[in-house]
């Protein structure tokens, strides 16, 4: 019994020296945070603390008590905290992401998740949606690589992704250069920015990275978000109608309406309901989540796929033999081209985009293994240590997506427990199958007309992450060979 009593009230071990880590993590500093919390794995055991005043955080470094977290006790981690910005943000929590754990929520998170996998895989719109965008990004790069010159595709990936989710919410697409979008592109990385910036600053006061200006920055770049996303819905409100859905504001509208008709316990959001806070707030959130996430994974696979011609090579001839010159990939393709999809897992692994995904909160007493943790922690999964451990991944600073085949390398394995690029339960991304659909079908695209080069004369990309927003690769340019048999197909897209 005193032995049993002695385990419960275990504290996980803490870091005493917070000057010293203080001093060690600074964001242009040689160490980003998520690699100093794995290092610091070998002194301090892989579950350890850090306390900040009043704060405690709880840093989990192996695929154990992630998953304990994020899984079997995932309802009791399902918490977020709430800071300056994430309030401007979200008008006081009203969006998804950063919702603390509610009945509103729930509903609210039930609802976006039914709407987006309307969306998803299996229907055909979408896809067309993301086939079309990859279409044009290959015109545009079919036209430097004629006039010989090497592109940064870092806007064009951007550009290409908010068509996307433009035309998920909003049905809209726009055209290079249409003012209402560039705003958007603008505001949207405004806002990206200082977020992202405010959470590091929430886990990790000592950062003291977040001036004023920031929140002055956001606070403008939120009203003009407001503006863009109060219009567009007044329009859906104006023209909506029971029979048709034309995007998820359509389907959030419907939603808020048939609850407000139908009591009933199952629809029910609590009190309140679905406010048009709400609604507005989830579209900024899709934006703010699904945007610099996939283009910053699609700017790394390009850059390692730099790095390996020969991979590049299997892929294309993956490519030739399933889908042809003929006609553009589908997701029906998927299932036959492996090399590709453990490509995309790969990248995945080796360069989590939000490495400590967005921080849980403990929203009553619990423990994690044999540790206590009192009710307001905040959690953090360190997926870089889960994606960088030895035991389960052997090399793993070397991109290797045959570890994602089996044996005779015709199909595909999760080789480890130890990945959760997505996150999972409670909290898991909700982008995941429209992120996926992205990544497979502009890098086949892609790769189906080109062979992806360093500008002649620069060195390879570098494969060492910036860590700010998330793990971004530094600028790089992309010479773009026209494969052999394309020259044919030039001025003329091709239809899937
Ligand atoms: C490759 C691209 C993407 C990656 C790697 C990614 C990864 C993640 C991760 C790690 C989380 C946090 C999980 C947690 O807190 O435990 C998350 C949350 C979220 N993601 Fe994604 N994401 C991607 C794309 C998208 C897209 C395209 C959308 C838009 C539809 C999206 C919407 C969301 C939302 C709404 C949340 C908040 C979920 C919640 O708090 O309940 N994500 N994502």
């Amino acid at each position: 019994a005193l032995w049993k009593a002695r385990r419960r009230s275990l504290e996980p071990p803490c870091l005493p020296c917070l000057p010293l880590i203080g001093s060690l993590l600074s964001l242009g500093g040689p160490h980003p945070p998520h690699v100093l919390f794995k290092e610091l794995q070998a002194k301090y055991g892989a579950t350890y603390s850090l306390k900040l005043g009043s704060n405690k955080v709880i840093m989990v470094n192996h695929h154990i008590h992630a998953k304990e977290v994020l899984l079997k006790k995932g309802k009791i981690f399902a918490g977020r905290s709430r800071t300056v910005t994430t309030d401007v943000l979200t008008r006081n929590g009203k969006g998804i992401a950063f919702g603390d754990y509610s009945a509103t929520w729930k509903f609210h998170r039930k609802i976006v998740h039914g709407a987006l996998s309307m969306f998803g895989e299996g229907s055909a719109s979408i896809e067309n949606i993301v086939c079309a965008e990859a279409q044009s990004l290959c015109t545009l790069m079919s036209e430097a690589s004629a006039a010989d010159l090497s592109l940064d595709l870092s806007p064009e990936l951007t550009r290409a992704v908010t068509n996307v989710i433009c035309a998920l919410c909003f049905h809209s697409s726009y055209s290079r250069g249409d003012p209402e979008f560039e705003a958007m592109l603008h505001y949207s990385q405004g806002i990206v920015d200082t977020v992202a910036k405010d959470i590091l600053v929430d886990i990790f006061p000592w950062l003291q990275i977040f001036p004023n200006k920031d929140l002055q920055r956001l606070k403008h770049c939120v009203s003009i978000r407001d503006q863009l996303l109060q219009k567009k819905y007044d329009e859906h409100k104006a023209d909506y109608s029971d029979h048709v859905q034309r995007d998820l504001l359509d389907a959030l509208l419907r939603a808020k309406r048939s609850a407000e008709n139908n009591n009933t316990a199952e629809l029910s959001a609590g009190p309140g309901g679905l406010s048009d806070d709400h609604v507005l707030m989830t579209v900024g959130d899709i934006f703010a989540a699904g945007v610099e996430t996939t283009t910053t994974m699609l700017k790394w696979a390009v850059a390692y796929l730099i790095h390996q011609p020969q991979l590049q090579k299997q892929i294309q001839d993956e490519l030739d033999r399933t889908v042809g010159l003929e006609r553009a990939p589908q997701l029906k393709d998927r299932g036959s081209l492996p090399y590709l999809e453990a490509t995309i897992r790969e990248v995945l692994r080796i360069r989590p985009v939000a490495p400590l995904l967005v921080p849980h909160v403990a929203l009553s007493d619990t423990s994690i293994g044999d540790f206590n943790v009192t009710k307001g922690t905040r959690v953090v999964i360190n997926v870089w240590s889960l994606h960088h451990d030895p035991e389960e991944w052997p090399n793993p600073e070397s991109f290797e997506p045959a570890r994602f085949l089996n044996s005779d390398a015709s199909g595909l394995v999760i080789p480890s427990p130890s990945y959760l690029p997505f996150g999972v339960g409670q909290r898991v991304c909700l982008g995941e199958a429209l992120a996926k659909m992205e990544l497979f079908l502009f890098l086949s695209t892609i790769l189906q007309r080109f062979t992806l080069t360093a500008r002649p004369g620069d060195p390879l990309p570098s494969l060492e992450g910036k860590f700010g927003v998330v793990l971004q690769p530094p600028k790089y340019y992309v010479h773009a060979l026209l494969r052999p048999g394309w020259e044919r197909h030039e001025d003329k897209s091709l239809n899937p």
